[in-house]
């Protein structure tokens, strides 16, 4: 739509200048030294010069930069719930993690046990080359990913080798008590295969350093009041 308008405006200045110029309507000014100045301006290299700058102007504003918002968090935290929401609000695809487990994660968290860091890499690096194919295309996406520790984090941010602020994190913080119900209330639904025993782990491995700027969002809160502080929080 912007585009379109920007062509027609360069349409019309292209019109516009040939009229002025070929017609011999501004001999008021051809006499002047002034006149030699607004020939310049108005010949039409010069105006082609000036449509390709408007043109890639309106371009650039109307297509920024594809990024990637990853919704980090222990289980629990919401990260499937908002992450779908900003996804619809933004209008990009959602992608949760939990669908790039492979069956021997799934099956070990089921069983109660914590993954280990030999567990979690494979899955992060295929995550990551995920945010790639999405940032390589121009498109911005929303991953909704537990992203505990910072070493975890550091491979999602090479999604974009020349740009590490490309992939931008937010946390959804919650307090214990609140995740305890949710999650407890989730497995009694039959609804997830997360136990509610693995929560205090996840709780324990989460780290968040102040110098990585991560933005924290109060996710106790009502699912659309998340979803408009992280959108305020990105734009
Ligand atoms: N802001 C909220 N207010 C009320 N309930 C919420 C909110 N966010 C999530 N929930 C509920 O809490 C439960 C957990 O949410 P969700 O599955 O989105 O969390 P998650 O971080 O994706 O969990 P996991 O990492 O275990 O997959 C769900 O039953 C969901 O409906
Ligand atoms: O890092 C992890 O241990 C995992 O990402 C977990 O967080 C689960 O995937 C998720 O919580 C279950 O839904």
């Amino acid at each position: 739509m912007i585009l379109s308008y920007a062509n027609l405006f360069a349409g019309l200045w292209w019109v516009g200048g040939w009229v002025v110029v070929d017609t011999g309507s501004t001999k008021f000014l051809r006499s002047s030294a002034r006149s030699s100045v607004v020939k310049f301006l108005f010949h039409r290299s010069f105006q082609r010069i000036l449509i390709q700058i408007v043109v890639k102007f309106v371009v650039m504003a109307s297509d920024p930069k594809a990024i990637a918002v990853v919704i980090m968090g222990v289980s629990g935290s919401g990260k499937s719930t908002i992450g779908e929401m900003l996804g619809k609000a933004l209008n990009c695809s959602f992608i949760d993690a939990d669908d790039f487990h492979p069956q021997s994660n799934k099956e070990k968290m089921k069983k109660g046990i914590p993954l280990s860091d030999e567990d979690r890499i494979p899955w992060l690096e295929v995550l990551r080359d995920v945010l790639n194919a999405n940032l390589v295309s121009g498109k911005t996406v929303i991953l909704g990913c537990s992203a505990l520790q910072k070493q975890y984090r550091d491979i999602l941010r090479s999604a974009d080798p020349h740009d590490p602020c490309a992939v931008k994190f937010v946390l959804l913080d919650v307090g214990v008590n609140l995740l305890m119900d949710r999650v407890q209330k989730r497995a009694a639904e039959g609804k997830h295969f997360m136990p509610v025993e693995l929560l205090q782990s996840q709780i324990d491995l989460l780290q968040v350093d102040e110098s990585e700027g991560i933005f924290k969002v109060d996710a106790s809160l009502i699912p659309e009041a998340i979803v408009d502080d992280i959108k305020r929080s990105l734009f």
